[in-house]
């Protein structure tokens, strides 16, 4: 098969879909890999280490897209990505379409397999090409949430775990998933105070058989939601309700009662956020103020350490990207019901239920799409 690797185009996007090792993986087994020239070379793969994994390099994104059976992104194709799929080609990469119309109707309209990362599932359960990057966006939010803190970057000019004499912050973590998790364990590290919501009752436990009394841990409702998110000073959103629009739980109301000059950091952005009051940003703008509240919603936040973010997300994408390549796509996925899950829009129709139901398109299986 010929595989594809175009260049990311998103907004300060420096991840690539396959390093040379992964490009290895996919030569070895004689099948033709074509990179865009520097698509990798912000974050130090050289097409020289792409050439000598097996690749080609190619001048145009144009071209790869002309020339591949299967194109391997990072993000979501932006819309002239879109409008040079073809029919039948594979798109292996992030999508996020529930909250994303317009995307949806061009991936429809391209007649693509369109294969989404965050809905592939785990033997062991969970979304394990969504993992590594929710691992990465968690430990960042504390990170940014604490820099956006300090007066200069709009904050109310707090250290998060205080000093000798001077009272910690308080984190208040909703979503106690691979995100919320991560984003714990640096918060207490910090050694701010910390909050974690969480409807998983189960979930919740297993933090505290881990954490004991160095976390709290709430059940998620909208009273534990509004008395933790008032006492707050960052509020880290990282809900997950698999491919379906994020729920809205911190309200527009709740956001204007806040302490003034708090943090928002809404990781869920990427599935419409988790704040009423949250619209996505980019690395080169990353905050806005509502009601005195710095919101930070950047929808590639692994996209900043780029160079982390690409080797653990191919460690994850490889297994899956060869089967599609020796396989097809119609096989692997007989072969693989997790990979099965990952299937969004094939070949002009929408085969992930949340996604159909959250946009008002017909749902069509994908068990349809294999016979
Ligand atoms: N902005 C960015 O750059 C990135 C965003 N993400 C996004 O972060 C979000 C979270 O991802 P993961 O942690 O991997 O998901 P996950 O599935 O591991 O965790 C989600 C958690 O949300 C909980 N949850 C669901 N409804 C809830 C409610 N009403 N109240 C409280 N908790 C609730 C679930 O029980 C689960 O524990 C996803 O939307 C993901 O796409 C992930 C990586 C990067
Ligand atoms: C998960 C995701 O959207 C990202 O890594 O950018
Ligand atoms: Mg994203």
């Amino acid at each position: 098969m010929i595989v594809g690797v175009p260049k990311e185009i998103k907004n300060h996007e420096y991840r690539v879909g396959l390093t040379p090792p992964s490009v290895r993986e996919l030569t070895l087994r004689g099948h033709q890999v074509l990179v865009q020239k520097d698509a990798g070379s912000a974050i130090g793969l050289s097409d020289d280490q792409y050439v000598a994994a097996g690749a080609s390099i190619v001048e145009t994104a144009k071209e790869i897209f002309a020339r591949s059976a299967m194109i391997v992104k990072v993000k979501e194709p932006q819309p002239g990505e879109c409008a040079m799929l073809s029919e039948g080609q594979i798109l292996y990469t992030y999508l996020h379409l529930a909250p994303d119309p317009e995307q949806t109707a061009a991936l429809v309209k391209s007649g693509a397999v369109c294969i989404a990362y965050e809905t592939i599932t785990g033997a062991g359960g969970g979304l394990p090409l969504l993992a590594p990057m929710s691992e990465v966006a968690g430990r960042m939010a504390i990170q940014a949430g604490a820099a956006h803190l300090e007066k200069s970057k709009g904050g109310m000019g707090l250290l998060l775990g205080g000093v000798p004499g001077v009272a910690q912050g308080h984190v208040v973590i909703i979503g106690a998933g691979v995100v919320g998790t991560n984003a714990m364990q640096m918060a207490v590290g910090t050694g701010a105070r910390v909050t974690v919501l969480d409807k998983s009752i189960e979930r919740l436990r297993q933090l505290d058989l881990v954490y004991g009394n160095r976390i709290s841990t709430l059940y998620s409702n909208a009273h534990a939601i509004e008395e933790s998110v008032l006492s707050a000073d960052l509020v880290v959103g990282g809900v997950l309700v698999p491919g379906a629009a994020a729920p809205k739980l911190v309200t527009r109301a709740m956001i204007s009662r806040m302490k003034p000059g708090a943090v928002v950091v809404d990781v869920a952005i990427d599935q419409g956020g988790c704040f009423e009051t949250s619209h996505a940003t980019t690395h080169a703008d990353p905050t806005y103020v509502v009601d005195g509240v710095v919101h930070y919603c950047v929808a590639n936040m692994p996209g900043a350490v780029a160079r982390t973010s690409t080797f653990a997300l191919n460690n994850a994408t490889i297994g899956h990207a060869v089967a599609l390549a020796e396989k097809g796509w119609r096989q692997a996925m007989r072969d693989d019901p997790h990979l099965k899950n990952g299937l969004n829009v094939c070949l002009g129709k929408v085969t992930y239920g949340a996604v159909a139901g959250a946009l008002g398109f017909d749902h069509v299986p994908a068990d349809k799409m294999l016979a």
